[in-house]
């Protein structure tokens, strides 16, 4: 069974006074499988967050349906069964690191010693124990994503839906996140993550697809993209060019 499936997936906004229609999504069929690190790049305002919303239950499907692990978004056990880390993970400044995830954690229903444990080995993934103890105030933006990724882990789900999650990162801090992700995938974690950063795609996805307004243009795995040119950036550009003459 596919850890995400969306089924002619739709959503319309309706904006300003006139109620406005804006197709954000259009009849998307998608399917991630376990064990993939799966990147859903295009151009901004493709429909690459409005995805993510309706895969987490945050917004609802105009038409169609997404279901993760064949349930609904919305449905608890299917809420125990996924992290998510958003673009910018932003907490109060005064709060300590361990705070942060105690609080994420009671959040989740976690309690007492299990808690605990949680916390200090999701401290340990993420390479935060020594910093514990300080606000995230202190923190670089490197670190604060880090944290955010601690924050998604700590109900141990089988997946993870990040984001844009090196956004705003320095380069040193994507190397060392992209290692982080990749450890993570290794260890069981189907990973589904946002981006439009084409190189992150290139050195961190099994499988790619591509967003152009709302459809998705291609799904393949990056060797495959690449058979047809050197670099996928070029593959990228390539079809969406091709797909704007017909959108
Ligand atoms: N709440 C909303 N109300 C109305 N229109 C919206 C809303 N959210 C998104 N849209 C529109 O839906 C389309 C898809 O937006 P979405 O944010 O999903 O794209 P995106 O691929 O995530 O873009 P970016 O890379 O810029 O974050 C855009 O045209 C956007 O303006």
């Amino acid at each position: 069974m596919p850890v995400i499936e969306a089924r002619a997936l739709t959503k319309v906004y309706r904006t300003g006074l006139l109620r406005k229609k804006r197709r954000a999504l259009d009849t998307l069929n998608l399917k991630v499988e376990a064990g993939e690190i799966f990147a859903l790049v295009g151009p901004n305002g493709a429909g690459k967050t409005t995805f993510v919303k309706l895969a987490l239950g945050l917004l609802f499907p105009t038409s169609g349906e997404v279901l993760l692990n064949g349930r609904p978004p919305t449905v608890p056990e299917t809420r125990a069964s996924v992290g998510f880390l958003p673009e910018r993970f932003s907490v109060p400044g005064y709060l300590k690191a361990e705070q942060v995830l105690r609080f994420f954690g009671e959040l989740s229903g976690l309690r007492g010693r299990r808690l605990q444990q949680r916390i200090d080995a999701v401290l340990e993934w993420v390479d935060l124990r020594a910093e514990r103890r300080t606000p995230v105030k202190a923190f670089s933006r490197g670190m604060l994503q880090r944290l955010g990724l601690a924050q998604a882990l700590l109900h141990d789900p089988d997946l993870l839906i990040l984001d844009e999650p090196t956004g705003g990162l320095d380069p040193i801090a994507r190397h060392g996140f992209r290692a982080l992700i990749r450890r993570l995938n290794e260890a069981g974690k189907t990973i589904f993550l946002n981006t439009h950063l084409i190189d992150e795609v290139a050195r961190m996805a099994h499988r790619v697809g591509i967003l152009n307004k709302g459809r998705l243009i291609q799904v393949g795995s990056v060797a495959t993209l690449l058979q047809d040119a050197d670099d996928l950036e070029t593959v990228i550009v390539r079809l969406l060019h091709r797909h704007a003459d017909i959108l």
